[in-house]
């Protein structure tokens, strides 16, 4: 029986959460005090929408296929990714069977090497292939695990990031991820006081606890070294995304300088499976955590996933709502998931893409059956009250 062809792309931008999660306004945890590579400016400390971590927004993609089947996935891209999408990325997709994901994802990917491989370009990519399973999957009328070989355990078990890892733990999650507020500029005050805040919170939560600190690219190998040690009489399990995500051999010595029994790990920045390959073969890190919306969608993380595996290194997504745990439930080499806790004081469990996405499976006591997922697709819809944008409208 012939397949469906697709017959139109859109592209739509939204603002105020969403896949670009950073979005959210004043008051919210994850717009405090965090450590960035900006932190080093005074002026850009306080507040990460300071310097535009919000900028982007989120980029909405729909694939209509001739039966009249709509496709659709949400990343961060804006209205960059929406040009991209229509006025470059379209032409891979319109008439081809809804089956060639494949092809399209080799097409659009080659064509945008002269400017794209990463950042924007590939979260556009992601976007697109995810909305590519999306509608394959409902054709096919399956949860997109389904199509990717199916699970390999009946629930998910997940981990929380956010300020709040004592309340996690009563929630049910198996660790706690905390953003690290000071930064190499803030000196021997700052790496005092992010010591403390380790050591006060392992007070709160016990020893079994695992106790998590995400870097996000503020710090610098000496001072990544320091924390790390000084992290390791209170537990701390992993340390992540310290340094640029270029710095390679930055992470390579990390890696060898951190105390025995400490992780590091990294990659949420990474994309395709060649910047992975440069992580997994130089020895950067001992987990690797692509965000399926950025590193180039489930096409390229299927790829990613199986490199990984063969150099014994676990891949744990960086949090991104179903599109990630249609993936952890199918990987024996995926054991946990990141849940990010997204209510503003981190003291409740709300969706990851709150308000984009209706019917968004949640975590109860910290875990999620895969038996939730089981709706066509990514079992998903938009939030009609949410109002999209369609910036480049096709010709
Ligand atoms: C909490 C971190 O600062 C980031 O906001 C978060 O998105 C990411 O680094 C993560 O690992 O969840
Ligand atoms: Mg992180």
């Amino acid at each position: 029986m012939p397949m469906p062809t697709i017959t139109a792309v859109r592209a739509f931008t939204v603002r105020g959460g969403g896949a670009d999660y950073h979005d959210q306004g004043d008051g919210h945890w994850i717009d405090g005090q965090i450590a960035t590579p900006m932190s080093r400016y005074p002026e850009y400390r306080a507040k990460r929408s300071s310097f535009g971590l919000n900028v982007l927004g989120t980029l909405v993609v729909e694939v209509e296929a001739s039966d009249g089947t709509v496709g659709f996935a949400v990343t961060t891209g804006g209205e960059i990714g929406c040009f991209v999408v229509e006025r470059h990325l379209a032409r891979f997709l319109v008439g081809r069977p809804v089956t060639e994901i494949e092809r399209m994802w080799d097409q659009m990917y080659a064509a945008s090497q002269f400017y794209g491989r990463k950042g924007v370009v590939l979260n556009t990519i992601s976007g697109v292939d995810l909305a590519l399973w999306d509608l394959l999957a409902k054709v096919r009328g399956e949860p997109v695990y389904q199509l990717l070989g199916g699970a390999v355990r009946d629930e998910l078990v997940f981990y929380a990031t956010g300020p709040r890892p004592d309340l996690a733990k009563k929630m049910g999650f198996i660790g706690g991820k905390m953003p690290l507020k000071h930064g190499p500029a803030e000196r021997e005050e700052g790496l005092r006081a992010n010591v403390a805040a380790l050591a006060a919170m392992r007070d709160a939560v016990g020893d079994d606890f695992w106790l998590m600190y995400d870097c996000w690219m503020a710090l610098d190998l000496d001072y990544a070294t320091r924390l790390a040690i000084a992290g390791r009489e209170h537990g701390l399990k992993w340390i992540e995304e310290c340094l640029s995500p270029d710095d390679y051999w930055g992470y390579a010595a990390l890696r060898k300088a951190v105390p025995a029994g400490m992780l590091v790990t990294t990659g949420e920045h990474e994309a395709t499976r060649w910047g992975f390959r440069l992580l997994l073969e130089m020895g950067c890190c001992d987990i690797i955590q692509p965000d399926v919306g950025w590193c180039g969608g489930l096409t390229e993380l299927i790829k990613i996933s199986a490199l990984a595996d063969a150099h014994a290194c676990p891949v744990i997504p960086h949090g991104s709502s179903v599109y990630s745990y249609h993936f952890v439930a199918t990987r024996p080499n995926s054991p946990f998931a990141e849940f990010l806790m997204m209510a503003p004081e981190a003291d409740r469990v709300v969706p990851m893409f709150h308000p984009l996405l209706l019917d968004e499976p949640l975590p109860e006591g910290g875990r999620l059956k895969v038996s939730a997922l089981d709706r066509p697709g990514f079992g998903v819809r938009l939030n009609p009250d949410c109002a999209l944008h369609r910036p480049y409208p096709a010709a």
